[in-house]
């Protein structure tokens, strides 16, 4: 019997594995209702980016006695260097699923926090499901359990589990993948994110919308099919709830949507989540990429970053060290 066999490891892999948390965009978001515990009803289509942390971790089971080993690195690492390492998200993650199939913690877990942190795409959330995609890949936990445990992390991590073009519904845990030809319509697609580098915090923003007294929006009327140029118009017809109380807490938010919708090519800006995050959606990565030159020389003090919009989630492979 294998080694990887033996300790019940799906596949013939050896070493550690690594993915890529990547970041949450929500496209539209409306906020439907609120539930009795306070969260709020939500109705977003989603989608992720080849933008993200970068998370590894070595599956092999802890000997009894000793403590998993957390690395964490990256631009934005020190923003999350008072939370405890068994407060991170990632590690959160990890104890969950091994105390829900009742198996010993992995041996170690290493994050390079390339996102800004408390920025509404979803972070946090990101390396949490890719830790649980990583783990439920090497010991072959079904996806129900794993997306059960994901609910119980927090509202957006079963949508960053699936990781793919998504409409969203319940508090967050109502993940519905789009059908292939608008997924594949979307995953062509550049875009261009913007953070003024000011963290924004989720809870706050819900509040200020709920003291404002917004009421209760319709879902969105998307349509089920069609083509690029009738999705978009749909979703511009459609909002950010969360976009008015957030540009109350933060008045530069406007700043940085209107700096987005100002570059060239950019077809649809808004901003995403909770904020302060923007982002502008190009016909293609190599106008995104051009686009995202300008606005980082006109603004240094941003966080902007260029990619592609994600068709399937990024793939697992084995890496050699946490530090490659
Ligand atoms: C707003 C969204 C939209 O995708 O994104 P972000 O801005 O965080 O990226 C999410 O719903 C955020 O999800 P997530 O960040 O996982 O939220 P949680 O940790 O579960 O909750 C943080 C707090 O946000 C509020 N909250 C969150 C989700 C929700 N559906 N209703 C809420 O009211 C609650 O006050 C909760 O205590
Ligand atoms: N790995 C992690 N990355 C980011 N934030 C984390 C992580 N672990 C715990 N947190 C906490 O979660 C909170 C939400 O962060 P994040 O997921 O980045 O927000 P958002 O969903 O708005 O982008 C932060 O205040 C942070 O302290």
């Amino acid at each position: 019997m294998s080694r990887a066999a033996g300790y019940g490891l799906a596949g013939a892999g050896t070493g550690p594995l690594e993915t890529l948390g990547a970041a949450k965009i929500n496209l539209h978001l409306h906020v439907t209702g609120r539930r009795d515990d306070g969260y709020h009803l939500l109705d977003s289509l989603v989608v992720f980016a080849d933008i993200g942390d970068r998370v590894v971790v070595d599956p092999w089971p802890l000997p009894a006695g000793a403590e998993t080993v957390f690395r964490l690195t990256g631009r934005f690492a020190a923003d999350l260097a008072c939370t405890m390492p068994a407060d991170n998200l990632a590690m959160r993650a990890a104890a969950a699923l091994a105390g829900r199939v009742n198996r010993p913690l992995p041996r170690m877990i290493a994050l390079d926090k390339r996102l800004p942190v408390a920025s509404g795409i979803g972070g946090g959330s990101a390396d949490a499901a890719a830790v649980l995609r990583l783990l439920s890949g090497a010991w072959g936990v079904p996806r129900p359990v794993v997306m059960d445990v994901a609910g119980q992390l927090g509202a957006d991590v079963a949508m960053c589990v699936a990781a793919c073009p998504a409409r969203i519904a319940g508090v967050g845990e109502v993940v519905t993948p789009l059908g292939h030809p608008t997924a594949r319509l979307l995953g062509g697609m550049g875009l261009v994110l913007a953070n003024p580098l000011m963290p924004l915090s989720t809870p706050a923003v819900f509040k200020a919308r709920a003291a404002s007294g917004a009421v209760a929006s319709a879902p969105a009327s998307l349509p089920d099919a069609g083509d690029l140029p009738q999705l978009l118009a749909a979703l511009a017809d459609a909002t950010n709830d969360l976009a008015p109380p957030a540009r109350v807490l933060l008045p530069v938010i406007a700043d940085v949507e209107t700096a987005l919708a100002a570059l060239p090519g950019a077809c649809f800006t808004r901003m995403s989540g909770s904020g302060a995050t923007c982002f502008a959606l190009f016909a293609s990565p190599d106008a995104a990429k051009a686009a995202s030159v300008r606005l980082a020389a006109a603004r240094p003090s941003w966080w902007v970053a260029a990619g592609r919009v994600l068709a399937v989630a990024p793939e697992i492979r084995e890496t050699p060290s946490a530090s490659s």
